[in-house]
Formats: C-alpha cells, sequence, structure tokens
C-alpha cells in the first residue's frame, strides 16, 4: 500500500499546530531535527516539511497528495487548488493599511498610488475586481517598513492582533480575506490515496468537533430538571441518571465551547449543583 505525502510547514507559524492536529489524530511520527521527511510510525503517512509559499507548486506538480496550508496562500498562489477542511488554527486577515494620517479609507483611494506586499496575485485580483490601477512593491518580509520608508503610499498584509500595524504608524482600511489554516489536496492525487486522506479527514473533524465542545455534568434536584433540561442542547438529549440520594439527578452533556459560559450561568440560577466541565479528545457524529 502507498503512503499518502502530506506537506506541513517546516518552521513557522503553522507548524506547532501541524504538528499538533497530525498528533491529536493518532499519527505518531519520528521528526529527527533537520529532516525534511518523515514516514508515520503507525499510520500509511509520510510527512514532507516545506515552506508554505512552496506548497502549492508541489501540490500541482503531485509532489505530495495533500497539505497543511494558510488559505490566504492557497489564494495567492494556487487558486486552482482546492481543499477540503478548514483547520481553524493560524486566523488572520489579508489587509490593506495606510500611514495613519493618510486620508485613504479604502483600496479604492489607493488607485493610482504605491502598494508594498508579500500577496501581489491577491492584490492585483482585488483591484482588477474594482477596475483600479496601483504601482505593486513586492517586498518578502516586513512589509510594514515600506510607508516609513518612502517606498510606498499603503501595503497589503498579514494582520492578526494589529500591533505589527500599529508599532508601525499603520492603520488597517479594509480587509480582503481572511484566512486559516486549511486541508489542501493535489489535483494528481490517487485514489488508494484519497481513501487515506478521507480517514485523515474523518479523524481531523472527530478532533475539531472535540475541541469545539465541552462535556458537562452537573447534580440537580428533580424538581429542578424540566427547566435545566431545556437550557441544554446536547448532542441528541442529555443524559439523566438518578443520583444515590433520593429525589436528586445528575445530568451529562454536551455544550458548544462559545456558548458555555452563558449556559452554565443559566444553569446554576435555575437549580444546577456541582458542574463538572471536562474537554473532549474526539468527537465522533
Ligand atoms: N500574525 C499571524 N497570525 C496568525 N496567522 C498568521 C500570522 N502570520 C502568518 N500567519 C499564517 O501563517 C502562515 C505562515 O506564516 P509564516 O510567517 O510562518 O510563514 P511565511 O514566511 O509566510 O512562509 P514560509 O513557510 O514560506 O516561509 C501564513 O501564510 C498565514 O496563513
Ligand atoms: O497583526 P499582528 O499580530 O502583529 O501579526 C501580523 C504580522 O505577523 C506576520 O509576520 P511574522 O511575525 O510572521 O513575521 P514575518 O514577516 O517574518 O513572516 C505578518 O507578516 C505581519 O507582519
Ligand atoms: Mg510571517
Amino acid at each position: 500500500m502507498s503512503n499518502l505525502r502530506i506537506a506541513v510547514q517546516k518552521s513557522g507559524r503553522l507548524n506547532e499546530d501541524s504538528m499538533n492536529i497530525l498528533k491529536d489524530i493518532g499519527i505518531s511520527i519520528d521528526n529527527g531535527k533537520d529532516q525534511l521527511k518523515a514516514a508515520a510510525r503507525n499510520f500509511p503517512v509520510e510527512v514532507f516539511y516545506l515552506r508554505n509559499g512552496d506548497i502549492p507548486q508541489y501540490l500541482r506538480d503531485g509532489v505530495v497528495d495533500a497539505a497543511i496550508i494558510g488559505e490566504n496562500v492557497l489564494i495567492e498562489k494556487g487558486n486552482d487548488l482546492k481543499f477540503v477542511e478548514r483547520l481553524g488554527f493560524s486566523k488572520c486577515k489579508v489587509s490593506i493599511a495606510v500611514p495613519k494620517e493618510s486620508k485613504a479609507n479604502s483600496l479604492k483611494d489607493l488607485d493610482g498610488k504605491r502598494i508594498a506586499t508579500s500577496y501581489p496575485e491577491t492584490v492585483k485580483k482585488y483591484l482588477k475586481e474594482y477596475n483600479l490601477d496601483a504601482q505593486l512593491h513586492i517586498i518578502n518580509g516586513s512589509v510594514e517598513i515600506a510607508p516609513n520608508i518612502g517606498l510606498a503610499d499603503g501595503i497589503c498584509d498579514i494582520v492578526s492582533s494589529g500591533s505589527t500595524l500599529f508599532k508601525n504608524g499603520l492603520k488597517e482600511i479594509e480587509v480582503l480575506l481572511k484566512s486559516e489554516a486549511v486541508l489542501a489536496v493535489s489535483p494528481q492525487i490517487s485514489e488508494e490515496r484519497k481513501a487515506i486522506l478521507n480517514k485523515i479527514q474523518f479523524r481531523i473533524q472527530s478532533v475539531l468537533k472535540g475541541r469545539e465542545s465541552k462535556y458537562v455534568l452537573l447534580n440537580a434536584p428533580n424538581e429542578k430538571l424540566e427547566g435545566i433540561l431545556k437550557l441544554l442542547p446536547g448532542m441528541r438529549s442529555p443524559t439523566v441518571l438518578p443520583l444515590a440520594e433520593k429525589g436528586w439527578s445528575s445530568v451529562h452533556t454536551v455544550i458548544s465551547k462559545n456558548k458555555f459560559w452563558d449556559i452554565i450561568e443559566d444553569l446554576k440560577a435555575n437549580g444546577a449543583e456541582g458542574i463538572l466541565v471536562c474537554p473532549i479528545e474526539k468527537m465522533v457524529l
């Protein structure tokens, strides 16, 4: 049986979370330092450690079958490539920014001006869409410095917390796109390897659903149960078990991480006691 060849970023922002997700889906890799390729011990997978920016070409050429990559890089260099899963980490924006004293309020205001960026294809796509023209300066890093040294009137770069913009006296004026890490696929993937990828995708979905949810256990007097159960979503319906103490029950359920604090407050206010909240490792639906 052939191995699925999956690319991850060698070092940088995506590396750690990519390796963590592989670990969480039960794929163990012996990763010697400076090794560019490593086979999993317990799954038909080989991991290739590559530059994020090089991965679209490797996917296109079928040198790797799948990859964990920033969606923004796919948009920039792999518009012809598809992804099968959003992975929920490395969330960021690709935005237009200008010096804070600039009068420009959107990309449209940079018509005929100079824009520095590491994402020329992305900028060109939006310029074309808005029917604008700008002079692009392609820089591979530290793009935020360009307006300060007189190289550009604005920039297009990744924004996350906004602190790099702030430190460089810039303000965000337009978000071109939002990005996160995705699982991308080569158009050349074989049927056999596609079957392995499907298994990986299924496992990833279980891990991501688990990460989004909490397992909640609580005790309640029986007369309060009805009100408490109304507050709980649950996978199907909450499990209710009698406690050793007469007139009391234990309720078990799964709550989305986002709604969790609001629901917990309501549960307490409606008579729930001894509330335990546990992380969920995997959730198979
Ligand atoms: N500040 C940030 N916050 C969140 N995600 C980010 C941030 N900066 C970059 N990313 C995401 O992580 C990806 C990798 O960024 P990183 O800076 O590690 O690598 P790179 O220099 O763009 O790529 P390469 O691996 O080709 O050197 C980006 O393409 C983007 O999707
Ligand atoms: O909004 P913030 O939270 O400040 O993040 C945005 C910064 O993060 C990235 O740079 P990175 O730190 O990856 O350095 P790099 O330019 O060397 O890739 C990106 O290129 C921005 O400069
Ligand atoms: Mg970076």
